[in-house]
């Protein structure tokens, strides 16, 4: 009988052993990433394609943008992908070279959801796995924790994954890091606020928690469990939450 891709994920009694945490609308507010990151990125990438189109890893993702979008300029093709909010790899990789300079300057550094650090500390305290899948590129990844408000928190977690995985919507990718990671799908919670992003998830035999934070505006009404924070959805799987 072919399983159901969307089936009920009531929360199993065992607490997961991994938390496998999206990033925007997740950890990071969607304001944060379309307010600040996605215009510092986009203000910047002309600037690094002119000034560093010697670096090999720019002249990498260029020749990535020449092979996916064969005669149009790599500029052109970019601002295309950022007007479309496109989760492309070679656009992704760039962005995330742009914030780096951001970062290193000052005139960037991430606001969390005030529920989170506290959350995290707590679950990683309790050895809880904690691991990051988001389309910003691992040294994105890297970058934005590293540059938080309350300082550098990378070391909350052990692994980052990105679209090298595959794509946020597609099941093979979450099966993908599954076994990169050596763990075993059933233990694995995926928090996002995307739906397509948790069907996929949920179709490879990982637990699922949609956050659907208030201030975003983020709609609910699926088959996954719904929490506002991470620390309804701690409750809600069995995992420990500030007192
Ligand atoms: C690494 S922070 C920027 C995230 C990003 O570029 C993006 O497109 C949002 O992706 P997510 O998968 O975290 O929703
Ligand atoms: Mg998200």
């Amino acid at each position: 009988m072919p399983s159901d891709p969307v089936s009920p994920n009531i929360a199993p009694l065992m607490p997961p052993r991994v938390a496998l945490l999206d990033i925007e609308g997740t950890t990071i507010p969607v304001s944060f990433v379309h307010d600040v990151l996605f215009p510092y990125a986009r203000q910047a990438l002309p600037g690094l394609l002119r000034d560093h189109a010697d670096d090999p890893q720019v002249r990498a993702q260029v020749a990535e943008i020449a092979r996916l979008a064969p005669g149009v300029p790599p500029l052109a093709q970019l601002e295309a992908w950022m007007d479309r909010d496109e989760k492309v790899a070679p656009l992704k990789a760039l962005q995330g070279m742009a914030w780096a300079q951001g970062y290193r300057t000052g005139h960037l550094s991430a606001r969390l959801y005030p529920d989170v650090l506290p959350v995290l500390r707590l679950w990683a305290a309790a050895g809880v796995v904690l691991a990051v899948y988001s389309s910003g590129s691992v040294a994105a990844q890297e970058l934005i924790y590293g540059h938080t408000d309350d300082g550098d928190v990378t070391d909350l977690f052990s692994g980052f994954y990105d679209l090298a995985m595959g794509g946020k919507r597609v099941a093979s990718s979450y099966a993908n890091i599954v076994a990169r990671a050596g763990w075993v799908a059933g233990d694995v919670l995926f928090l996002s606020d995307v739906v397509a992003e948790l069907d996929a998830a949920a179709q490879a035999g990982l637990r699922t928690c949609q956050i659907v934070r208030p201030e975003d505006a983020t709609c609910a009404g699926t088959t996954h469990p719904v929490a506002a924070t991470l620390i309804a959805a701690g409750r809600m799987f069995g995992l420990p939450v500030p007192a």
